[in-house]
């Protein structure tokens, strides 16, 4: 089992109060799985991923513990998490291809960087040059600036260096969005390939757009309000969801040949809740075409089938 996630509550401390942004969060990842998470905006996936590497100062560790390859994590000490940060979890973060700094050329700010986490640029630096061409790119690029390569180029740069010391999970926030089609897929393809070659060992992609999943997630874990809707293999989320909330996301989407004209495009009606002050019982139920009594109370994460897991009174 490479990560494991038991029971994670993750608030943000505001002047109105705490905003619940994770709540009861339980899910594990295998060696080698690539897992997606999706949601709509404000759902807690960016937090998910930052709580597995970096809590801001404004996050606050309520509960729950997070397990890589058996050892625990001291997520909620910023000094203890140091040393594993880039070493065994590795961030991309959201918008980092437009980060980069526009006065550096790559090679110098790739060594400064691994300089910074105690290692010596020369010994990694033919390892940096082989990746650079797995994913499609000359060793020439290091002697350029940010500006004078593509999105799609600069995002296989920040795969090549954010898994070059082999780290044990990835964490990639919307690391295919603002791209084209074509450079999506080189991304999804090369974060699949790093997988593959085990420079990395197991990763999850945060993103809002759940149809870029498809290529690249063996599994898909929904989030809804802070909370765990769905998680099962990509194919299953897609073609056979069970969640109300997963059908809706996924219904949403549209289907390969379908003309607007035939179906338009629904989109999900209403809100989720404020995470301020959420209400007890499943948070979806407000939208639920199949809520009932009984979903004023939280229903359980429940496995309903192998490695199918759904929070739903009528479905478990
Ligand atoms: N720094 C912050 N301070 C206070 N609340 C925050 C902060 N960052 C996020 N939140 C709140 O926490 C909840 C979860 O936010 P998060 O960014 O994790 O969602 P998300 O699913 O990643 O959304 P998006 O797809 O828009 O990035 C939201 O209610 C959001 O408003």
């Amino acid at each position: 089992m490479s990560l494991r996630v038991d029971d994670l509550a993750v608030h943000y401390r505001t002047t109105r109060g705490d905003v619940q942004a994770l709540d009861g969060v339980t899910f594990e990842i295998a060696d080698g799985e690539i897992m997606g998470v999706a949601g709509e905006s404000g759902c807690g996936k960016t937090t998910l991923g930052k709580a597995l590497i970096r809590l801001e100062t404004r996050m606050k560790h309520v509960r729950g513990t997070v397990s890589l390859d058996g050892e625990k994590l001291p997520i909620a000490d910023d000094r203890a998490m140091n040393p594993y940060r880039y070493r065994k979890v590795s961030l991309i973060p959201q918008y980092a291809m437009s980060a980069m700094n526009p006065t550096r050329k790559i090679g110098r700010m790739i060594r400064e960087l691994v300089t910074a986490k105690g290692v010596a640029y020369e010994d990694v630096r033919p390892e940096l040059e082989r990746r650079l061409r797995l994913v499609g790119l000359d060793e020439a690029i290091l002697g350029r600036y940010p500006i004078e390569l593509s999105g799609g180029m600069k995002q296989r740069v920040v795969l090549v260096l954010a898994t070059l010391l082999d780290p044990s999970l990835l964490i990639g926030d919307e690391v295919t969005s603002a791209l084209d089609v074509t450079s999506q897929k080189a991304v999804a393809r090369a974060l699949v390939e790093f997988r593959d070659r085990e420079f990395v060992r197991s990763v999850v992609v945060v993103t809002h757009d759940i149809s870029v999943l498809y290529q690249m997630a063996d599994t898909i874990l929904v989030m809804y309000a802070g909370r765990l809707a769905e998680k099962a293999s990509a194919t299953t989320v897609i073609d056979q969801p069970l969640h109300p909330y997963t059908k809706m996301l996924v219904g949403a989407l549209p289907k390969v040949g379908e003309r607007y004209d035939d179906r338009r495009l629904t989109g999900i009606v209403g809100r989720p809740p404020s995470l301020l002050d959420p209400p007890a019982g499943c948070r979806f139920r407000d939208r639920c075409p199949l809520a009932m009594a009984r979903c004023e109370e939280q229903p359980p994460f429940l496995e309903v089938a192998p490695g199918h897991q759904v929070a739903c009174w009528a479905v478990a």
